[in-house]
């Protein structure tokens, strides 16, 4: 069978989506989707998302990470599907969505896609990290050595160890530049590497910092190894609501797969 496939980057974090409007994509082919997002052997990615249609909604997302399996929300991914959707045709600039964490909502502003995040109620601060559930889980740690860090042995350390163990984290590197601009590594759980940008992530760090009061501003600029981020979030009684995760969302190339 033969499918077209498009390939979508948001500051680096990379994805290959498929039109699944018709349901012609198998949802457990984990072999298939591994392969494809393989950097030698396949198209290449961090992850795979399937556009899907929604009785209620504008549409579904479906996000597999690169080892072939479904998994929790992508932030990045989540506006590169937005960004399809409206190269399709099924949205123009805004959209409400249905993703694995819940209804998301979205705008499209020129090249940006803003994207709206599930309110987070628990933030857990440790003596050297923060861990928090931003659609994905996350542990948030400051470094002072950023640029040299070795993230793909230190993070799978911490991705692998106890207290995450079997369902593992995303691991965050953070370091202070100002009040509002942070700069961040991420390794990715089911990528098993470092990913140039993690949307989810971003997220998280900016909510982290706020918890730890590296800052006070709510609106926070994030500098990844692909490109800067921008989160905005209100801080209530119960946590942290409207949080709005902002960047560029870009179509790289399109092709044909057969399988
Ligand atoms: N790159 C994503 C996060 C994808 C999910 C993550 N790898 C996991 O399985 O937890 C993002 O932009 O949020």
């Amino acid at each position: 069978m033969t499918n077209s496939f498009y390939k979508y980057q948001g500051t680096g974090n990379d994805f290959v989506i498929i039109d699944n409007r018709t349901n012609s994509f198998g949802k457990n082919n984990t072999k298939l989707i591994k392969s494809l997002c393989d950097r030698r052997f396949g198209i290449g990615a961090d992850g795979l998302i399937l556009l899907e249609n929604h009785p209620e909604y504008d549409f579904n997302m479906v996000y597999y990470n690169a080892n072939g399996y479904e998994s929790t929300m992508c932030g990045n991914g989540g506006r590169c599907a937005v960004a399809f959707a409206n190269f399709l045709g099924v949205i123009k600039n805004k959209a409400t969505f249905l993703a694995v964490d819940g209804v998301h909502k979205a705008h499209i502003e020129g090249t940006h896609v803003k994207l709206q995040m599930q309110d987070v109620t628990a933030v857990t601060i440790q003596d050297n990290f923060v861990f928090l559930d931003t659609g994905s889980p996350h542990h948030v740690q400051m470094v002072s050595n950023l640029e040299d860090l070795d993230v793909v042995s230190k993070g799978a350390a911490i991705r692998y160890g106890a207290p995450y163990n079997e369902t593992g984290t995303n691991v965050n590197f953070v370091k202070k530049i100002t009040d509002t601009r942070f700069a961040v590594r991420t390794y990715e759980r089911g990528v098993e590497n470092e990913t140039l940008s993690c949307g989810t992530g971003v997220t998280a760090v900016a909510l982290a910092m706020h918890a730890i009061k590296e800052t006070n501003n709510t609106i926070i600029t994030l500098e990844t190894q692909g490109g800067r981020l921008e989160v905005s979030f209100t801080k209530t009684a119960l946590g942290y609501q409207n949080i709005w995760l902002t960047g560029p969302a870009t179509q790289v190339f399109k092709g044909n797969i057969t399988w």
